[in-house]
């Protein structure tokens, strides 16, 4: 300091200088000050840079909808004193569910009234700030932020000081855990968009298998075949056959092809990936993008694969397929509300002719390089038909069909199996065909809409949500307990009013979810319903033939009409055609009428001029015979004569 003050003293001069030293003395010590901290700052930095252990995680990725599952329910990620409120919940994996720390007014009265929506707000922590969380004996730093590269979209950051990483793997795995565990009643569904990306459309529950109604034999021998397909990677790896199985469903509209892929993916614990081929954006590049880009487990729902076909025959030259000009997609006036394509309400009727998918196109998206392994493929057609000739075409596919089971009697529809290879790329389909129910499932059918519980009657393997079947016990609209005798004997007198193989399980279940509260009146007056119906498809059916009547008849008069404008119009040329002709004849005539006039009048011209040259000549001659004759005199009136003479001979 005295060193300080030596230095200082003869600046400032005198006495006066103490003030300006204690200054000096206060910049240095602050000075100081600020310089440990920044020191401190950064070795603190540099001490949580070398031992904390940080792991992102991106929104599109799987494990950040884990994790925020996971925070939700933390307190220490509710008690945050910054934060937003959403009443979206826009991850896969709650879908209808919202977190724990979800908040709504319990005592609103008007939530009891049945179909309310519910809505219910949560809290989020803000983006951009940093929350310490507790979890097994380790500090983490959680911190939600936004990507930079103009996506916008978010990520996640725990940071945790540890030796490895094994902590934030247990984490991982841990917020899977819960989060399947929430999911486990759930699929979730995924719809294909027109830029090759596979966009969550919903989550919905599980649908018991025993809801499904088909011949006997047929559900449990598709389970078993999907589930022997998964266990087998191994033996088809050995083998070098890639590991992909297809089914093919067909049937008429309503007659459960969506409903049974539901069922069988929540049996396997599957989620869906839906994409319509009758799409107007669907090309071969964007399904090859899309099938490169499903998970190695999931089933994959090809929807109406006959517009593919179908398609290809006017697109593609080197595929085949029935020509059919009714391109016009199916319309069901059935129930559809298990159906699992949302989208597909939205569909086009028409095809549009944006869509460029070929079969080829199709066939190499399924089974190409770039398609992915392990998946389960679906797809469905009302069409079987307009397949066959493409599948069937020499060199390109094998289709044996072979019904199994041996379920032809008198009572039961027999169903089909086929196995669809196709030699060039080795996908094998296995055929399914739907049929309209026979006595049994129609029985069935009654059954399952008027049990009391999930497990009556039926045997019910797959997760049915508890609450729903109490929430509809609960209703007062729904039918009062029936003890089993009863059950069975309406359930008879119904299949026994019901034709077989005349109505899809759909037509049947919408006249028995018409009658949902009264099940005697639904057995009693099945057959009165059957002869309705019967009359109304009469009807319609007569309706049709007479629009369609009218249709031809309009587009007769319109073909008569235009041909009847064509013959005047042809008419009307060849007449035109004749007049201008008959007008140039005619003009051709005079102009060589005028030609020949014009040329008799040269010449006559060029013959009196001849006839003036001869008659000179002679004069001359004349004049000089006199001349030499008379010595000079001459008769004035001779030539006048001669001139006289000419005019005469030329009239
Ligand atoms: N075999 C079945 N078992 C149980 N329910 C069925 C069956 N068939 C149809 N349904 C019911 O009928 C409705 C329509 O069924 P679904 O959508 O599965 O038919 P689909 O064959 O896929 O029809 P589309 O060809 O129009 O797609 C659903 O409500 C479903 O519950």
């Amino acid at each position: 300091m005295d060193a300080l003050k030596s230095l200082v003293q003869p600046l400032v001069g005198g006495g006066g200088g103490s003030s300006m030293i204690d200054g000096m003395k206060l910049v240095v010590l602050g000075g100081t000050v600020e310089t440990a901290r920044r020191v401190a700052s950064s070795g603190w930095s540099h001490f949580i840079n070398s031992f904390f252990l940080t792991a992102h995680f991106s929104e599109e990725d799987y494990p950040y909808d884990w994790l925020m599952l996971w925070l939700s329910r933390r307190p220490e990620w509710q008690r945050s004193r910054e934060f937003e409120t959403t009443t979206r919940t826009s991850t896969p994996g709650f879908g209808t569910r919202l977190a724990d720390n979800s908040f709504g007014d319990d005592d609103d009265e008007n939530e009891d009234i049945p179909g309310k929506v519910k809505t219910r707000v949560v809290f989020q922590p803000t983006a951009n700030t940093t929350h310490t969380i507790y979890y097994r004996g380790h500090w983490l730093r959680v911190r939600r932020g936004r990507k930079n590269d103009g996506s916008g979209s978010e990520t996640l950051s725990i940071s945790v000081v540890a030796r490895n990483n094994s902590i934030l793997k247990q984490l991982v795995l841990q917020a899977k855990k819960e989060y399947e565990a929430e999911a486990v009643h759930r699929i979730q569904i995924y719809f294909a968009d027109s830029h090759g990306c596979w966009r969550w459309t919903d989550s919905r529950h599980k649908r018991p298998m025993s809801s499904i109604v088909l011949n006997p034999g047929v559900k449990e021998m598709l389970l078993s075949d999907t589930k022997d397909f998964l266990k087998s990677e191994k033996w088809y790896a050995d083998r070098g056959i890639p590991f992909r199985r297809g089914y093919l469903l067909h049937g008429v509209p309503g007659s459960g092809k969506s409903s049974l892929i539901h069922a069988i993916a929540g049996e396997l614990m599957l989620d869906i990936y839906v994409v319509s081929l009758s799409s107007s954006w669907i090309s071969d590049g964007t399904l090859t993008t899309l099938m490169g880009r499903v998970p190695a487990r999931c089933i994959v729902l090809l929807e109406d694969l006959d517009a593919a076909f179908t398609r290809s025959t006017s697109r593609d030259d080197e595929s085949t397929g029935s020509p059919d000009s009714s391109k016009t997609a199916t319309v069901s006036n059935e129930p559809t509300d298990f159906h699992l394509r949302s989208s597909r309400r939205h569909r086009t009727e028409h095809l549009s002719d944006v869509n460029t998918l070929s079969l080829s196109g199709l066939l190499n998206a399924l089974d190409g390089v770039a398609a992915s392994e392990g998946r389960i493929l679906f797809a469905t057609t009302n069409h079987l038909e307009r397949l066959d000739p493409a599948l069937s075409r020499p060199g390109r596919m094998d289709v044996n069909r072979r019904r199994i089971g041996g379920y032809r009697t008198a009572n039961y529809a027999p169903f089909t199996y086929h196995r669809v290879n196709i030699r060039s790329v080795n996908i094998v389909f296995h055929v399914l065909v739907l049929c309209r129910p026979v006595d049994k499932r129609i029985f069935s059918i009654f059954v399952f809409m008027f049990r009391t519980s999930a497990g009556d009657g039926l045997k019910n393997q797959a997760y049915l949500p508890p609450s729903v079947e109490e929430e509809i016990a609960a209703f007062k609209h729904s039918s009062p307990p029936l003890d089993g005798n009863t059950l069975s004997k309406l359930a008879k007198d119904f299949a026994d009013s019901i034709p077989d193989e005349e109505f899809s399980v759909a037509a049947l279940q919408g006249y028995l979810l018409k009658n949902k509260s009264r099940p005697e009146d639904a057995a009693h007056n099945a057959a009165a319903w059957v002869v309705s119906e019967r009359e109304m498809r009469e009807r319609l059916k007569k309706e049709r033939e007479l629009k369609e009547k009218q249709a031809r008849e309009k587009r007769r008069k319109e073909l008569l009409e235009k041909a009847e404008e064509k013959k005047k119009a042809e008419e009307e040329a060849s007449k035109k055609a004749l007049e201008a002709e008959k007008n140039k004849t005619e003009e051709k005539a005079k102009r060589e009428a005028e030609e020949t006039a014009a040329a008799e009048a040269e010449l006559k011209q060029l013959q009196n001029e001849a006839a003036l040259d001869t008659a000179t000549a002679e004069n001359k001659d004349s004049d000089s015979e006199s001349d030499v004759s008379s010595s000079g005199t001459s008769t004035p009136a001779e030539p006048a004569a001669t001139w006289v003479k000419i005019e005469d001979s030329s009239n």
